[in-house]
């Protein structure tokens, strides 16, 4: 069941056309990324469709609702973390949290998130002496108090060391396996390969694809690369040249070359040891969500 369908949004400021007929659905229960370089529009389009901006033209539907109109029912049934959340440096946590439970008719004891979300021996703690990863694990805290359907998280973890995003990650897949559906605006590929059942990415003002993130790599028609070196002489080309989704094997020095497309790399490996062939140093080099993204736009990622 889609609980989210866009179709043709458009929003403009002045003369700048900002979303130029942008349509994507998202499914009950997934994570679904939106994805594209700073300036393409990603925030103008969520915030359109969590009721926060009025579009100039296009459908929008959430929950079979339309958020222009149905505002308040829907508000009810969404959790919003925005891209610049602020809070008053002074606030404790559990006023935060009891705060915005007061918004929502039935909303979470504010308690279990508390416990949930690693923060119980901070709730008494004022926003401001929190670390960056506290403060984002409060604004999904935030986010899920009202114990939305559908949860909408802006760049999470811009500004976060590695490890907090990590973290990060693994508690925004624990919202999924609780039911909640969640839409998640990144300009961060790994965070979204990682993360995301679905993508559309974004570019200048349109969507140039909405595909998984195994799918878009593999939708561009990327090659991935394997290389080894082989233990004893043997001629790779005529072993591997006919494995499914081999296109060329070719030699670098000590190293045999082996070009590709899709799961190749799993039949070359059977095809070697079903021929006793051992091998060394294998490393297969995978195309990432950067390939898919120029092979789309004919550009690189301007960040
Ligand atoms: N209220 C506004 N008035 C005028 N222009 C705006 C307004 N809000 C956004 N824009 C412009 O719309 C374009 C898209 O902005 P938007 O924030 O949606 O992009 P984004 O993809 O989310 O990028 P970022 O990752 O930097 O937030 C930008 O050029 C921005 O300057």
């Amino acid at each position: 069941m889609s609980v989210i369908e866009v179709t043709g949004l458009t929003k403009r400021y002045a003369a700048q056309t900002i979303l130029d007929g942008v349509s994507f659905s998202v499914e009950e229960g997934e994570i679904f990324g939106i994805l594209g370089p700073n300036g393409a529009g990603k925030t103008t389009a969520v915030e359109c469709v969590e009721g926060l901006r009025r579009p100039d033209g296009g459908t929008v539907r959430v929950l079979g609702l339309d958020p222009g109109a149905d505002d308040r029912t829907l508000r009810e049934q969404i959790g919003v973390q925005l891209q610049h959340t602020q809070l008053p440096e002074n606030i404790k946590v559990w006023e935060a949290l009891d705060l915005y439970a007061s918004f929502y008719a039935a909303p979470r004891d504010w308690r279990e998130l508390v416990e949930q979300w690693g923060l119980a021996d901070k709730r008494d703690a004022r926003f401001g002496k929190l670390s960056g990863g506290q403060k984002q694990r409060l604004f999904i805290a935030l986010a899920l108090v009202g114990n939305p359907r559908v949860a909408f998280l802006d760049e999470l973890t811009t500004g976060l060391d590695p490890q907090a995003r990590r973290v990060t990650w693994e508690l925004i897949k624990r919202v999924r396996a609780n039911g909640v559906t969640v839409v998640l605006v990144s300009h961060f590929m790994d965070e979204v390969e990682e993360l995301c059942d679905r993508v559309a990415v974004f570019d200048r003002g349109r969507i140039v694809a909405v595909d998984s993130p195994d799918g878009l790599i593999e939708g561009t028609g990327a090659e991935h690369q394997m290389r080894f070196t082989l233990m004893a002489p043997a001629d790779p080309g005529t072993l591997l040249g006919d494995v499914p989704g081999v296109s060329g094997v070719t030699r670098d020095g000590d190293q045999v070359v082996v070009t590709g497309r899709g799961d190749f790399a799993t039949a070359v490996t059977a095809r070697l040891a079903r021929h006793h062939v051992l091998v060394s140093d294998l490393r297969i080099d995978k195309r990432t969500l950067d390939d898919a993204f120029l092979a789309l736009t004919g550009r690189t990622w301007e960040n």
